[in-house]
């Protein structure tokens, strides 16, 4: 049997094929199907592309597939959408062979393994996903004008804020003021402003981008934006622990949660500060490194809705060639 993960996320789309004996047969990774940002046609070539070639680098054809899953940024965030989000995939496999849902869940099935228990996402935005004896909960990832806080885009957003602090003397300037100025050079401090609004035109991915600018100066000892970190890390706790609150672990009751998405890649300040804002809420948590990156936790997930979850054998083939 062969399964198809298709992880979308804000900034890029990651397919990925696999046996039910765990081993990888073809990857691809492009650009973003986030419909509301690309709009719904370019996000529907996006996907049926990107299927199409990773079948073809894994010399396959779509009618090859067993089943699909396909986690989509934003699905199930407007009603009206959803219908055409599920046929998206209609144009090359049938549709009892296939289901779309939400990004958050490739992230919870590639961290947890499908397990119980709670995954917090940090990449272009942010969503905390968990499940407890059947029951689904979701929790944050209302989108990036109000909400998605702890995200790479809200970091992007509060490293601007504190560049405009630091540039008119409300506090003291910085290394972020000073990369900034080092990766954007403009004349003066307000060309800023030129940059975001209309270069970038507000784009999303951009100024998320920013958060890795602010992730070197904290690291380099920049200490109001290491506060934007320890912020970041205290919202995302806060999620994770409304979902054990919606999902009905019992008061002693070990939970296990994870963690996927850029932010937290090669930060160990949002990872310690998130391990430490989660201890102080509860005493039962219990960190998992992730296990799998999303788009094999979609292609895990596929496997367990066509009823053949992976064996205890084909996942650890998976960690060792596919993790
Ligand atoms: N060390 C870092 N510190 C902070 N942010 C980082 C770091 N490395 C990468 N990022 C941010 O992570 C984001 C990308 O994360 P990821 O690849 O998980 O996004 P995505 O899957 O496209 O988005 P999403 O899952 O939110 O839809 C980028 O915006 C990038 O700036």
């Amino acid at each position: 049997m062969i399964f198809l993960g298709v992880d979308g996320g804000g900034t890029k789309t990651a397919f990925v094929l696999i046996t039910s004996d765990g081993e990888v047969l073809a990857r691809h990774e492009s650009a973003t199907c986030y419909y509301l940002g690309v709009g719904m046609d370019k996000a529907r070539e996006t996907v049926l592309k990107g299927i199409e070639e990773t079948c073809r680098r894994a010399g396959i054809t779509p009618a090859d597939i067993t089943y699909t899953f396909l986690g989509l940024p934003a699905y199930g965030e407007v009603s009206a959408d959803v219908a055409r989000l599920d046929a998206i995939p209609q144009a090359l496999l049938s549709t009892e062979r296939y289901r779309c849902d939400n990004d958050m869940i490739c992230g919870w099935a590639a961290s947890l393994g499908c397990q119980d228990g709670i995954n917090i996402v940090s990449g272009t935005g942010s969503i905390a996903y968990g499940e407890l004896r059947g029951r689904k909960a979701r929790c944050g990832g209302w989108g990036e004008l109000f909400s998605d806080e702890g995200s790479a885009y809200w970091i992007g957003c509060q490293a601007l804020n504190l560049f405009s602090r630091m540039a008119d003397g409300r506090l003291t300037k910085d290394i972020l003021y000073d990369l900034i100025h080092e990766h954007y050079p403009c004349g003066n401090d307000l060309d800023i402003c030129d940059l975001v609004f209309n270069q970038w035109q507000g784009e999303r991915g951009k100024i998320a981008s920013l958060a890795q600018l602010a992730c070197e100066a904290a690291t380099g000892g920049d200490k109001k934006t290491r506060e934007i970190f320890f912020q970041a890390a205290h919202e995302l706790a806060l999620m994770v622990d409304t979902l054990r609150s919606s999902l009905g672990f019992a008061a002693n009751e070990n939970i296990r949660v994870s963690y996927s998405g850029g932010v937290f890649k090669g930060n160990d300040i949002i990872l310690e500060a998130f391990a430490y804002e989660l201890s102080k809420l509860n005493g039962n948590y219990h960190i998992s490194l992730p296990e799998y990156p999303p788009s094999l936790g979609a292609a895990i997930y596929a496997a367990k809705l066509n009823g053949t979850p992976l064996s205890g054998q084909a996942l650890k083939q998976l960690t060792v060639h596919g993790g």
